[in-house]
C-alpha cells in the first residue's frame, strides 16, 4: 500500500503543454477515475507516474518519497495500459510469470504467485492456453493478472475496459473493483466513461487539455458538477441559457426564453441579478407534471426513443433550447403533443455564463 501524490506536475511536447500544473494527492488504497475526452493528458499524466515519460516540471511523490530519479522498473507500480498486447507466442501462464522471472524470484515462489493471482482473476485450469484460444475477457483478466502479479503498490490502468462488450464491462468492473479492495492496492483509473467513473472510483478527476476541472467523490461529480463543461461530460444534455434575478426565499429566479425557472440558491454566491447563466439538469431529474404551477414549463413533444426503462424525448418551445427528459411514465407517441415537465428547483445547476461557455 502506497500513497501517491503529485505536485504541479507539468509535461511540455515543445510548445504544447500536455499536462498542466496537476495537483491530487491519493491515499492507500484509495481508487481514483481520472475521465476526459481525447488527447486531454491522461496517459501522459500515467507515463509520467510509471516513469516512461519525464516531467517537465513538479514531483512525484510515492509515500512521500520524490521518485523522478527511480527508473520505471523499480518504482512498484502496475501497469496495464490500452494494448495490453499479451506476448502471442506465451502461454497464460508464461504471460503471468513473465515480470517475476524477469525479478530472479525462485521457480516455487513464481509458481504460487501465478496460481494465487490467476485464481483471483478468475482464469483457474486456462494456464497452458496461448492468447489466442483466449475470449476477449479472459484476455484482458490475463494482463490484469500480468500488472497485478508483481504485487504493486500502485496500480496504473488505462481504459481497461475499452475493449469489451457491455456485459463483459460490468463483469470486469465489479472483478477490478473487488480485486482492487481486497488487495488495497493505490490505483488510478484512466477512462472517457463517465458512468464507469462513478461506479468504480472513490474519487472522481474530470481533465480537459490538460487540466483538471474538478475532483470529488462520484456523487459531487454525478449531481453538483462545477462547470457546464463537466456537465456535459457527466451525461447532462439539457442546457439553458437565462438570465439571473434577484434571491428570494433561497431561489433563485432565472428567465429562460419567456419563462421563469427557480433554481436552489446555495453555492450560487457569484450570480448577481442581470447575470447571463447557463442552467442545466440531468434529463432523469425532469418530471411530468400536472398542473401549472412553479417550474413546470409546457412543450411539444418532437421525438420519444424508448429506452427500456425510461423513454427519452426530445421537447421544444419550453425555452429557446431543446430539453431531454427520460420519463419513466411516458405512454405517447412523441408526435408533437403537449407535455408539462417540472424542473425541480434543488436539481437544477446554475453557472454564471463566461465567454468559453458558448457551445453548451
Ligand atoms: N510524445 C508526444 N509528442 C508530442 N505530443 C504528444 C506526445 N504524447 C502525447 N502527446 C499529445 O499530448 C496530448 C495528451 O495526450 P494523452 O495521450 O495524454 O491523451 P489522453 O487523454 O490519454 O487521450 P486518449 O483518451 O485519446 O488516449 C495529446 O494532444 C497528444 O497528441
Amino acid at each position: 500500500m502506497a500513497t501517491l501524490e503529485l505536485q504541479h506536475l507539468t509535461k511540455k511536447f515543445g510548445d504544447f503543454t500536455a499536462v498542466d500544473d496537476m495537483n491530487l494527492s491519493v491515499a492507500e488504497g484509495e481508487m481514483i477515475a481520472l475521465l476526459g475526452g481525447s488527447g486531454c493528458g491522461k496517459t501522459t499524466t500515467l507515463r509520467m507516474i510509471a516513469g516512461f515519460t519525464e516531467p517537465f516540471s513538479g514531483a512525484i511523490l510515492v509515500d512521500g518519497k520524490d521518485v523522478r530519479k527511480i527508473p520505471p522498473y523499480r518504482r512498484n507500480v502496475g501497469i496495464f495500459f490500452q494494448n495490453y498486447a499479451l506476448f502471442p507466442h506465451m502461454t497464460v501462464y508464461e504471460n503471468v510469470a513473465f515480470g517475476l522471472k524477469l525479478q530472479k524470484l525462485p521457480k516455487d515462489e513464481i509458481r504460487q504467485r501465478v496460481e494465487e493471482i490467476l485464481s483471483l482473476v478468475k482464469l483457474v485450469g486456462l494456464d497452458r492456453r496461448y492468447p489466442r484460444e483466449l475470449s476477449g475477457g479472459q484476455q484482458q483478466r490475463v494482463a490484469l493478472a500480468r500488472a497485478l502479479v508483481t504485487r504493486p503498490a500502485i496500480l496504473l490502468l488505462d481504459e481497461p475496459l475499452s475493449n469489451l462488450d457491455a456485459k463483459l464491462r460490468v463483469e470486469m468492473q465489479v472483478e477490478i473493483k473487488r480485486i482492487q479492495k481486497e488487495l488495497g492496492i493505490t490505483t488510478i483509473i484512466v477512462t472517457h466513461d463517465h458512468e464507469e467513473a462513478v461506479s468504480l472510483a472513490d474519487r472522481v478527476i474530470v481533465m480537459n487539455a490538460g487540466r483538471i476541472q474538478q475532483i470529488g467523490t462520484p456523487q459531487e461529480i454525478f449531481d453538483r458538477p462545477v462547470s457546464p463543461f463537466v456537465a456535459d461530460f457527466m451525461g447532462f444534455s439539457t442546457f439553458i441559457h437565462g438570465t439571473a434575478g434577484a434571491v428570494q426565499n433561497g431561489l433563485l429566479p432565472v428567465t429562460c426564453g419567456g419563462e421563469t425557472l427557480y433554481v436552489r440558491a446555495d453555492g450560487t454566491g457569484d450570480i448577481a441579478p442581470g447575470d447571463a447563466c447557463v442552467l442545466t439538469i440531468r434529463s432523469e431529474n425532469i418530471a411530468l407534471a400536472e398542473a401549472e404551477e412553479q417550474n413546470v414549463v409546457s412543450g411539444q413533444v418532437r421525438a420519444a426513443t424508448y429506452k427500456g426503462h425510461t423513454t427519452r424525448l426530445e421537447v421544444t418551445g419550453c425555452f429557446d433550447e431543446t430539453v431531454y427528459p427520460a420519463l419513466s411514465e411516458y405512454t405517447g407517441r412523441g408526435d408533437g403533443e403537449t407535455v408539462r415537465l417540472y424542473f425541480p428547483p434543488e436539481r437544477i445547476c446554475v453557472y454564471k455564463k463566461t465567454s468559453d461557455m458558448e457551445d453548451q
